[in-house]
């Protein structure tokens, strides 16, 4: 993937996004000018990833207040339509920390509240590329082999997931270009597909080998010895380690405990919350049934049926061998997540 791209940005006066629910078919951009829409469009996934909707989010302030001057809004409206914002998902802390660091320049007016923004990206692509080298000289180190590494990730945590570059993906991409990389599982991602659309689309861009496989085979890959590491990415971090991300990452944990293999969390500290004690604090999206229960929008599971479709797990702590942050590697699986190093 060519590294300008964006899967947010901000055009002057409307928020530009890559919809991510038509890749890999189709690359379109759509162009939002109102709350409604952006919070429409976090929730249905045309943006998603934590960073990236923190980016979103950051810039949904100026949204909001040109929609104000637009319609005539009162203060207080401005900052309800911030509020909506700021609540479309629940999960990935980065929403709200990205949208509340903006909003400490609202009365310092719209251009304010834009650099702020633009802030927030550019310090996400920095973060970003510091992890990947951190992850990569950590990783190749850990493994300990002189021969390219194996690894699996889930989800999509690419540019398209971020500002720019990646988390778990760029610490993978990072790999690669230091030609270290021999090849990527990357699970499917049920139910929604985010690996086998969005993760491999980035790899194939980058020339990158990789395998997509079905979420229900990873602890079988990695059992059978198959994969040198696991990177994933996190929504948020409560302040003992304990790690939300996309549903199906827990056993992708189980299994790289069983067998000594590092499981690998990189995210930046704005992902990381000293707020949350722990794993059981994290309020987990729960999405509509539909999602489980069709396929492409037929239905699949037999009438009758009710579907459960937590969007997240959480792995606990002690199952994370290693947390990088654009700070460096903390190893974390003995305890408490030292909060002085993370904020
Ligand atoms: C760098 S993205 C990290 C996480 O946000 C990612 O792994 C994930 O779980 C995304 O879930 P999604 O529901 O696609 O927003």
């Amino acid at each position: 993937m060519p590294q300008e791209l964006r899967a947010v940005d901000w055009t002057g006066n409307s928020l530009a996004l890559i919809d991510q629910t038509v890749l890999p078919h189709r690359t379109e951009t759509r162009r939002i000018r109102d709350v409604d829409d952006l919070v429409d469009a976090i929730r249905r996934l045309v943006v998603r990833g934590a960073p990236a909707i923190g980016a979103a989010g950051a810039y949904g302030v100026a949204l909001a207040m040109l929609q104000g001057q637009r319609e005539g809004w009162s203060r207080e409206e401005v900052l309800a339509a911030v509020a909506r914002i700021r609540a479309a998902r629940p999960t990935a802390v980065n929403l709200m920390v990205c949208v509340d660091r903006v909003l400490t320049r609202f009365d310092d007016g719209l251009d304010a509240v834009l650099a702020e923004a633009a802030e927030v990206q550019r310090e996400d692509v920095a973060a970003n590329r510091a992890m990947g080298a951190f992850g990569a000289d950590w990783l190749l180190k850990r493994v300990g082999a002189d021969r390219p590494l194996r690894v699996l990730t889930h989800c999509n945590t690419g540019a398209l997931a971020t500002a720019g570059w990646g988390t778990a993906l760029g610490v993978i991409r990072e790999l690669h270009a230091r030609g270290r990389l021999e090849v990527v599982y990357a699970d499917e991602t049920r139910p929604l597909l985010q690996g086998s659309r969005l993760t491999a689309w980035e790899l194939v861009q980058e020339g990158i080998p990789h395998f997509v496989q079905a979420d229900g085979a990873a602890p079988g890959t990695i059992l059978r010895g198959s994969v040198d590491a696991a990177i994933v990415g996190a929504d948020r971090i409560a302040a003992n380690g304990d790690t939300a991300n996309k549903v199906g990452t827990v056993g992708v944990a189980l299994a790289c405990a069983d067998v000594g293999v590092p499981f690998l969390v990189a995210a930046p500290t704005t992902t990381v919350d000293l707020s949350t004690a722990t794993g059981a604090d994290i309020h987990i999206e729960l999405r509509g049934e539909d999602e489980v229960l069709e396929w492409a929008g037929v239905r699949t599971a037999p009438a009758g049926s009710r579907g459960h479709n937590p969007a997240f797990d959480v792995t606990p702590g002690r199952l994370v061998t290693g947390l990088v942050t654009e700070r460096g590697v903390l190893e974390v699986s003995a305890g408490e997540l030292p909060g002085d190093q993370l904020k």
